[in-house]
């Protein structure tokens, strides 16, 4: 940072942005990729270095009193540093939207009206404590045209300036415009106020965090937001699931990251299975190592199981410990999926068809899946490329925000001298 005050310093950070997403706009897809090429090349170049600074993050992790899961999600290690260059080569072969024709009608006198794919502009992003995503934003913004400012955690403010050196080195060595990719050198959270009254220059703030961030952000914006807020995500095993896929899959959705917001937090079981599968769905979770917090009759049932309370049920837990409630029906299923759940993801385990059209129809979360993991909200996964994030809103995107949620559409009509009469 300069010796700017925080208004004078977010105001030129904006600027700068908005000024870099006016050349950025005529890019070429082969400039861009030029540049995430680079990226790739720079970051096997410095591994050691970012081993190195993320080291040093991790030391001061527990000073900020942060979780495993949380160490977890800012740890990187070579084997990551190589994930994010097979992201950025993924985001490579996807291709340039900009430009696309996505839309074209020839009028009866002869005006051709289409609509063309255009970034946003200028994103500001925050998000939390995990270095990858600085890359991954970056590299997703870029390549659809927008400049983008982002605010990572404090945790991983040493892993974040040292990619970002390398964001901007990279820029500078295939000439596009540096400040297409802007990080914010300072962790105190007033430089967000001043960013979200900068409706002048920034299009768009996309918040990718918990309850305090997204109720500030939604509450002080000024621009349009695009929330990627918590996931207090379900699994559901219906009346007809079948023992396997109840177990493997209701393990997975706890278990395979559990930090992560499509992990699912809560498991409502249909009053059927509850001699047949359940026990062997409680026993493959207590196996795992998850600490189940229950409902009065499943309590009775799961030897070590903790009382639930009403808070349990709306809790993301980011942690191996799940909530458990016993359920008459679907529709009980579904209320109680709209009542504490985020709307991110839920699951469903059946073998009837039209139990799983009646689950996808009602539940109104961003994904809805059937007889899978709640893990596969996410955009390489559901098979757009790397993701920003995944959106909890239902205004632009919903669910998982890659390439092309990071744009929108303008009109463009070719006319040969027609005159509206
Ligand atoms: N839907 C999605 O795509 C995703 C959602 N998440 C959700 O994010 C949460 C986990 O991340 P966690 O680290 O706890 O998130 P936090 O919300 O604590 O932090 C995320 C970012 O927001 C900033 N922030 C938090 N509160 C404020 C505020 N009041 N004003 C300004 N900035 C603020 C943090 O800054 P600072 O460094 O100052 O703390 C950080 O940069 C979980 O709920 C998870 O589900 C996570 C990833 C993806
Ligand atoms: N896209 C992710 C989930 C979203 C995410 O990034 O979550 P988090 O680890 O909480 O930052 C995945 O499934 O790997």
């Amino acid at each position: 940072m300069t010796e700017l005050d925080l208004p004078q310093y977010t105001q030129l950070l904006a600027q700068q942005a908005r000024d870099a997403s006016r050349k950025l706009v005529s890019a070429s897809g082969d400039q861009k990729n030029a540049w995430l090429r680079r990226m790739i090349e720079l970051i096997r170049q410095r591994t050691p270095e970012l081993l190195e600074v993320n080291a040093k993050d991790l030391e001061q992790a527990p000073t900020y009193g942060l979780a495993e899961a949380s160490i977890d999600r800012l740890r990187l290690t070579e084997a990551r540093l190589e994930g994010i260059a097979t992201a950025l080569e993924e985001i490579i072969a996807l291709p340039n939207p900009i430009g696309e024709v996505i839309g074209s009608n020839m009028r009866p006198n002869g005006l051709l009206v289409t609509r063309v794919r255009v970034p946003l502009g200028v994103v500001f992003f925050i998000y939390e404590s995990r270095p990858n995503v600085t890359i991954d934003a970056a590299a997703l913004c870029v390549k659809s045209g927008n400049a983008v400012i982002l605010r990572g955690g404090k945790e991983a403010f040493h892993s974040n300036m040292a990619f970002y050196a390398l964001l901007q080195q990279g820029l500078k060595d295939v000439g596009l415009p540096e400040q297409a990719v802007q990080l914010v050198e300072t962790t105190d959270r007033e430089a967000v106020g001043h960013f979200l009254k900068l409706s002048e220059y920034i299009d768009v703030t996309i918040p990718r965090g918990g309850k305090g961030l997204i109720e500030r952000v939604a509450r002080d914006a000024t621009m349009p937001v695009i929330k990627h807020f918590d996931g207090v995500c379900h699994v559901y095993l219906d009346k007809s699931a079948e023992l396997e896929p109840a177990k493997s899959i209701t393990v997975n959705s706890k278990c395979q990251r559990p930090g992560v917001c499509n992990a699912a937090e809560s498991l409502l079981v249909h009053t059927d299975l509850v001699e047949t599968v359940f026990p062997a769905v409680v026993q493959a979770l207590v196996e795992q190592g998850v600490e189940l917090r229950c409902c009065p009759r499943s309590l009775e049932l799961v030897s070590g199981g903790k009382p639930a309370t009403e808070e349990d049920y709306a809790t993301e837990y980011g942690a191996k410990i799940m909530s458990v409630k016993i359920v008459n029906d679907m529709d009980e299923a579904i209320s109680r999926i709209h009542k504490y759940g985020s709307g991110h993801t839920e699951s469903i385990i059946t073998t009837e068809l039209a139990a799983a059209e009646k689950f996808t129809t009602e539940v109104d979360s961003a994904a809805v899946i059937v007889n899978a993991s709640t893990r596969f909200n996410d955009g390489g996964e559901f098979g757009l490329g790397a993701e920003i994030g995944i959106s909890t809103d239902k205004f632009h995107a919903r669910g998982p925000c890659g390439l092309h949620e990071l744009t929108s559409y303008k009109y463009v009509a070719h006319g040969a001298g027609q005159i509206r009469g």
